[in-house]
């Protein structure tokens, strides 16, 4: 607000040519009454009609010098408002590329969205500029002129009048309100039935048809809803001026004839009043009325709107950008909820790009849920998960989506190519890129058997094997640039030497690689292991946990990896 009414300062010059303009513009409603009511009192109602043309001749000649007043301003309008608008644009545009959480990719729905509040804000000016400035000459100009002409009459008029303006000026926080629920409603259907658009694959693949549709229809029921609170309030609003415009009119009629009898008005003054109240201050309401429910309210909700949308106001989260690759955990402790037992208790370790950590533990332990807070998809309860020096959660989500990747057991494929499938992370990857990642991770036979990068896949990877789909989901993954992949049984449906094959090619990429184990063999190929038995994690390596962990020593005695099914790891 203060950059938008600085702007305008600046343009004062415009700004005061405009006023002056208006004060041309304003010469027929401050003279129209008067002129009428000589030209009844000293032409027509005095037996000389000749002399009551003249005196309508020259209110017509004012007339067409308000009119030229009013082309003036019009014609200055353009010098004043689209500098504001230029010097809005540049402002708005620069704070959201240079938006600290839209660091790596400008956001340009943000710049499409702010641009669209400005033109709305360069319109809304423009109208304020052309009708409130007339409503107030015009107005102004009128009451001067009725007060000169019958100033018996004058608070007839002025007080209806002055009650209405009172009850409208109360009328308006909630009008203000209303206005922006509407506006903030139709935001959200366009924000809905945008991201079901976006997603529509997603969406397909998912057969979440029914839940998106119940989405949008929700949105769409609100807009309504605002909507017609919004008519109502316009409707109530335009009874209290039409009463405050009418009422003067009803007690001139009723008060005037007395008046006129007893000789302290004329005829003409009378009529002079009815000229001022018909032709210039009734439609200045009205038109009050009309420009503050739209021009204005869409102004003021545009600006609002702009300075919510302004980069400055960045939210909590998001903000911190991390300085390396390195995980640092301190202290960790986390349960599902405050009653619950914490399932990641006191977890302390640090890894650095190379690192290569296996995680083994009984099902139900707690593996995925400490997978879920190394991607700061959840904060921990007690202690510290710093991804680059910073939290992870507050982590820039386009820095962090980005830098590190988690594969689950279950695969999300969707109806497209192999390609499409496989590009969904990177879709800026070649098919060189595409079909190097699929060799690394042993997925060659599969993509020839399948027909290329343009053979189709069917609804959720229909028609392949579960280990299949697994293969695909882990080149997807490969062909990506990030720098932490955290396999969670994501090898679970693969042979033991086919999972072998994948998690020593991630563990070769450059990075952080954590295999949550499916299979035990899956410690003996990483540097370090991590054993969750539902108390403080143990951390070292595969020796070193032989002869600390009984747990490990355990799990490690009823192997066997002369089997070539091994027993999967035991429950908790
Ligand atoms: N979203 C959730 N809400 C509440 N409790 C959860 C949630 N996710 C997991 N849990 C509980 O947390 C505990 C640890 O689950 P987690 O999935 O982390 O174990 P896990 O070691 O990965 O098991 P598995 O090897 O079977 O995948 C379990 O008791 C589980 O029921």
């Amino acid at each position: 607000m203060r950059f938008y009414l600085s702007t305008l300062a600046g343009h004062r010059r415009g700004v005061l040519i405009l006023l002056g303009w208006s004060m041309l513009e304003g010469v027929p409603a401050f003279f129209g009454g008067k002129l009428v009511g000589t030209a009844v009192d000293q032409g027509f109602g005095a037996g000389d009609p000749q002399a009551g043309v003249l005196w309508l001749l020259a209110f017509a000649a004012l007339a067409v010098a308000g009119a030229l007043g009013q082309r003036q301003v019009f014609a200055r309008l353009g010098s004043v408002v689209e500098p504001m608008r230029d010097a809005l644009v540049t402002q708005v545009v620069k704070g959201v590329l240079n938006d600290p959480t839209h660091r790596r990719t400008p956001d340009a729905s943000a710049v499409a969205m702010i641009t669209r509040h400005v033109e709305v804000v360069r319109d809304a000016t423009a109208g304020v500029l052309v009708q409130a400035r007339a409503l107030l000459v015009t107005t102004v100009a009128a009451l001067i002129g009725l007060a000169t002409t019958a100033a018996a009459l004058i608070w007839l008029v002025v007080l209806p009048i002055i009650a209405a303006l009172v009850l409208f000026g109360l009328m308006l926080p909630s009008l203000a309100k209303r206005q922006r629920d509407a506006v903030m409603a139709d935001e959200r259907t366009a924000e809905a039935s945008g991201a079901v658009l976006t997603g529509l694959r997603d969406v397909a693949a998912c057969t979440a048809s029914d839940e998106a549709y119940e989405d949008i229809a929700t949105q769409i029921d609100q807009q309504a809803r605002a909507s017609v609170v919004v008519a109502w309030a316009n409707s109530l609003r335009a009874t209290v001026i039409a009463i405050g415009g009418f009422a003067p009119i009803v007690l001139l009629v009723a008060f005037a004839p007395p008046l006129v009898a007893s000789g302290q008005l004329t005829k003409g003054a009378v009529l002079a009043a009815v000229v001022y109240l018909t032709n210039s201050v009734n439609p200045a309401l009205h038109g009050l009325a009309r420009t503050t429910s739209t021009v204005v309210m869409r102004l003021m909700v545009a600006l609002k709107r702009l300075q919510e949308a302004a980069p400055e106001k960045t939210q909590e989260t998001g903000r911190e950008t991390p300085s390396n690759g390195e995980f640092v955990l301190k202290d960790v402790t986390f349960g599902w909820s405050p009653d619950a037992e914490p399932v990641v208790r006191g977890l302390s370790l640090g890894l650095k790009p190379g690192d290569h950590l296996a995680v083994v533990g009984p099902s139900g332990i707690g593996k995925s849920t400490m997978a879920s807070l190394l991607t700061g998809l959840m904060p921990p309860d007690f202690g510290c998960v710093l991804f680059g020096g910073a939290p992870v959660d507050l982590v820039d989500p386009a820095v962090r989506h980005h830098a590190i990747a988690l594969i689950p057991q279950e695969t999300y494929l969707f109806t497209g190519t192999v390609r499409e499938n496989l590009t969904l992370l990177a879709p800026w990857a070649t098919d060189e890129d595409l079909t190097e990642a699929v060799k690394k991770v042993g997925a060659k036979p599969l993509l020839d058997r399948l027909g290329g990068l343009d053979a189709p896949l069917g609804h959720a990877g229909e028609g392949l094997s579960a280990g299949e789909a697994q293969l695909l989901a882990l080149a997807r993954v490969y062909v990506t640039s990030a720098s932490v992949v955290i396999l969670d049984e994501a090898t679970s449906h693969l042979d033991p030497a086919a999972e072998a094959r994948v998690e020593r090619a991630f563990a070769r990429r450059d990075g952080i690689l954590v295999v949550i184990a499916h299979r035990l063999s899956s410690a003996l190929r990483a540097n370090r292991v991590l054993v969750m038995d539902g108390g403080k994690p143990l951390l070292g390596t595969h020796e070193h946990l032989l002869q600390t962990s009984p747990l490990y020593g355990q799990l490690m005695l009823a192997w066997d990896p002369t089997r070539h099914e091994e027993t999967p790891l035991p429950r908790r």
